[in-house]
């Protein structure tokens, strides 16, 4: 149950989505409930296929559900699609190369009509709040892999959205760096108050991040635990040494494995 202190931000009842395709149906999605609160940070786990993605596009309103309800804001995820609730960032950072960093970052500003003051101090204040202030003027290849993704970051926090969808994105990252960055999105998430939907193939990751785990399974994609964290949510990285973190971790390890999780 969620209270007013804790609105539900988005709403899955029984969602389905089964693509048809030339070799026949694919249930990317079946039976699929869940409830993100308002400030959640919740990480989707799961083998390759248990359609992570799919749920993620879903919320997006980039796909639609073939069945079940789903709402985003209590509206239809194609209205708040529209109404820009959320953020997007990918796997790759995905900044066009001849445009600056501040550039890149202004790039849905200007899509979206905010004023030439607006777009340079909302570029300001995400470059800062990513670190990467004084960075605006580089190009994207002057800048490290885990400095991009954190201007992807910032570019999907400029318009203010509540809502933020992470499609893996410190996946191509080495562990140093993404270790940092995780203790960065940390910091973000707790200053910003953002609602994060994150999808990651980590446990650590997982573990380290998040409120709520969803531990997802294939064939067809659905979810088998989730699992309601009990680390604070102020933590240092070597928090990952602590009993309740090994307990938690095992426990997104025994649902992987109950769902066949061989290929994971
Ligand atoms: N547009 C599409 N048309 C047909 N099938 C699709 C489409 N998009 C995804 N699928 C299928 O739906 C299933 C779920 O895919 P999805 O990309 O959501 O999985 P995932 O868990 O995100 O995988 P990964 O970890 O590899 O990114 C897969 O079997 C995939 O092939």
């Amino acid at each position: 149950m969620t209270d007013k202190a804790t609105p539900a931000v988005i709403t899955a009842k029984d969602v389905e989505l089964t693509f048809q395709t030339s070799d026949g149906p694919v249930h990317a999605l079946t039976g699929v409930n869940l409830t993100i609160e308002k400030g959640d940070f919740v990480s989707f786990i799961g083998p390759s296929g248990c359609g992570k993605t799919t749920f993620l596009r879903c919320i997006a309103g980039l796909e639609t559900p073939t069945g079940g309800d789903l709402t985003v804001n209590g509206m239809s995820a194609d209205e708040a699609r529209r109404a820009r609730a959320y953020g997007y960032v990918f796997q790759a950072a995905g900044l066009y190369p001849w445009r600056t960093i501040g550039g890149n970052i202004r790039l849905p500003l200007e899509i979206m009509g905010f004023s030439r003051a607006d777009q340079a101090a909302r570029v300001e204040r995400v470059l800062e709040l990513v670190d990467l202030k004084g960075f605006g003027k580089k190009f994207p290849w002057q800048l490290s892999g885990g400095m991009q993704q954190r201007a992807s970051i910032a570019r999907a926090l400029a318009f203010d959205a509540e809502i933020l969808l992470m499609d893996e994105p410190f996946g191509a990252l080495d562990e140093i760096v993404r270790d940092h960055l995780n203790e960065e999105l940390l910091k973000l998430w707790a200053r910003t108050e953002k609602t994060i939907a994150f999808v990651t193939h980590s446990i650590p990751e997982a573990v380290y991040l998040s409120t709520k785990i969803v531990v997802m399974s294939p064939r067809p994609g659905r979810i088998a635990d989730v699992i309601e964290s009990p680390l604070p949510r102020i933590r240092p990285l070597d928090i990952r040494d602590s009993a309740d973190f090994i307990e938690v971790a095992h426990r997104v390890r025994d649902g992987l494995r109950a769902g066949h999780s061989d290929d994971v």
